[in-house]
C-alpha cells in the first residue's frame, strides 16, 4: 500500500523578509507568508488531499503554516503533533545577524558553507548533519510508520530540517544536498511504497 508524505517549508517569516539568520528564534509570518501558507492549503485542497495526521515544529512560523494548510483542506481540527525534532537548524551565534553583513564579515564562501554544507556547523550551532541526527530518527520512528500504513501525512517545518529529511529520504550525498533549496510555502508531495522507497515526487507550485 502506498502512503503520501507532504513536506512544506513555512511561509515567509518576518526574519526571512529582513534577511536575518533565524534558526530557533521565533518570528511570526509576514502577510506574504500567511498568503503563501493559505495558497499551499488551496493547492492541496484542489488535489483532493485529506490528511490523517499533521506534524510540525515547536516554532510559530511552522505551526501557523500547518494550521493554514489544514484550514485550506477543510481539516482545521486535525490531530497535529508538535515536536522540537522538526525545528529549524540551530544557527547558533549567527541567529539574529543579517546574512549580507555576515558575508561582509566572514566572506561569501564561508557563509555559503555554513548555510548549505552537510557537516560544517555555524559557530555555536548545528551542521545539517547535526540537524539530521534529530530529524531522521523522529521521522523513522514516529512519522514514517503512518506513511507506510498508507496514510497521508503533513509535515510543516523549516528549510534545513526539511533539507535534512529530504537528504535521507532521497539518499542524497553531502555534495548533492548543497544544491537543495526549498521555497517558502511550496508543498512537495511524495508517494512512498510499502518498502519506504519513493514511488513519485511532485513539487506543487501554483
Ligand atoms: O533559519 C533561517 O535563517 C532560515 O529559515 C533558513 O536559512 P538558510 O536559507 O540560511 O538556510
Amino acid at each position: 500500500m502506498s502512503g503520501t508524505l507532504v513536506l512544506v517549508r513555512h511561509g515567509q517569516s518576518e526574519w526571512n523578509l529582513q534577511n536575518l539568520f533565524t534558526g530557533w528564534r521565533d518570528p511570526a509570518l509576514t502577510e506574504q507568508g500567511h498568503g503563501e501558507a493559505k495558497k499551499a492549503g488551496g493547492l492541496l485542497a484542489a488535489k483532493g488531499l485529506k490528511f490523517d495526521i499533521a506534524y510540525t515544529s515547536e516554532l510559530t512560523r511552522a505551526q501557523v503554516t500547518c494550521q493554514h494548510i489544514l484550514d485550506g483542506v477543510g481539516q482545521s481540527d486535525l490531530n497535529t503533533v508538535k515536536n522540537l525534532a522538526l525545528n529549524e537548524r540551530d544557527y547558533g551565534d549567527l541567529s539574529g545577524l543579517n546574512k549580507d553583513d555576515a558575508r561582509t564579515k566572514w566572506g561569501e564562501e564561508q557563509v555559503h558553507v555554513w548555510r548549505r554544507s552537510y557537516d560544517v556547523p555555524p559557530p555555536g550551532g548545528e551542521s545539517l548533519r547535526d540537524t539530521g541526527a534529530r530529524v531522521w530518527p523522529y521521522y523513522m520512528h514516529v512519522i514514517q510508520p503512518h506513511v507506510l500504513r498508507g496514510e497521508t501525512v503533513l509535515v510543516a517545518a523549516h528549510g534545513n530540517s526539511l533539507r535534512a529529511l529530504i537528504m535521507a529520504l532521497e539518499g542524497l550525498s553531502g555534495e548533492d544536498v548543497i544544491k537543495v533549496e526549498l521555497n517558502t510555502g511550496v508543498p512537495i508531495i511524495y508517494k512512498l511504497n510499502a518498502d519506504s522507497t519513493i514511488a513519485s515526487k511532485e513539487v506543487v507550485e501554483g
